[in-house]
């Protein structure tokens, strides 16, 4: 029996990770893809043609950049779909514009038109019941010294070299945004609780807890079906 059967984890779900920047999303995208024998969507990093630049200049390329991950994140989201699931999913829509549009506007660094603009575009794609959400969100959360230690360790530089303000606003907006997200049904992990990077058994208490919580919310689904 493999592991997903074992936690009786669905071979169409769709699970996406959450979190700050450099808490650990892509290492557990991996890890919980290698366990399940899932497919994987990683957001674009490396390739992503505005990142650079808007490091550099907030307020130059905020708006651009948005509406890359926009339609990266959009197509991403159709190929899920079309593959029927089987996915985990590094960094989910909800935070582009629960997280980082609204930061940047708040701060002045994206103009109202923009964000409007871009708001209205989210939610007509997003926020209908055409689209089909994740089966669970599972939100990383640790402190933020040890946020703060893996961007350094990571070694981005356009990241080493951003204030830490920006780093720590972003932390605790993340935990006001989790605290009131309601798009799926939501599992915390605390990044303290298991290390992926000694101890590659330390996914399997996790993959417990996701298969607990996929069967849960589906009989819940099922009841709301037949009501
Ligand atoms: N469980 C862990 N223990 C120690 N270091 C970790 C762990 N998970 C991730 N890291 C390290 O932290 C840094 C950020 O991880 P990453 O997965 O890229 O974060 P994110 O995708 O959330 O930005 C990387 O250097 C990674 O190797
Ligand atoms: N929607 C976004 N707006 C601005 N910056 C973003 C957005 N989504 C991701 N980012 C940045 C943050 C990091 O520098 C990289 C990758 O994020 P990570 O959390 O390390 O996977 O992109």
């Amino acid at each position: 029996m493999n592991l997903r059967e074992k936690y009786n984890i669905p071979n169409d779900s769709i699970i996406t990770i959450a979190g700050t920047v450099g808490v650990g999303k892509s290492t557990m995208t991996k890890a919980l893809a290698n366990a399940l024998n899932f497919k994987t969507s990683f957001e674009k990093v490396d390739t992503n043609p505005y990142l650079e630049d808007f490091y550099a200049d907030f307020e130059r390329w905020s708006f651009h950049l948005q509406i890359y991950f926009l339609a990266e994140r959009f197509k991403e989201q159709k190929k899920i779909f079309e593959y029927g699931g089987g996915f985990i999913q590094d960094r989910s829509i909800y935070e582009d514009t629960g997280i980082f549009a609204k930061m940047h506007y708040d701060n002045g660094t994206m103009s109202k038109t923009d964000y409007e603009t871009y708001k209205n575009l989210f939610d007509a794609m997003v926020m209908t019941p055409y689209f089909p959400h994740p089966d669970l969100l599972i939100y990383l959360e640790g402190s933020f010294d040890e946020v703060l230690d893996r961007i350094q360790h990571r070694g981005r530089e356009m990241e080493k070299t951003t204030p830490i303000a920006y780093w720590e606003e972003m932390y605790n907006r993340y935990e006001d945004w989790i605290n009131n997200f309601n798009a799926c049904p939501i599992l915390r992990i605390n990044i303290s609780d298991y290390d992926l990077m000694k101890e590659e058994n330390s996914v399997e208490p996790i993959l417990e807890k996701i298969g607990h919580f996929i069967q849960q919310s589906r009989r819940w689904e099922a009841r709301e079906l037949i009501k």
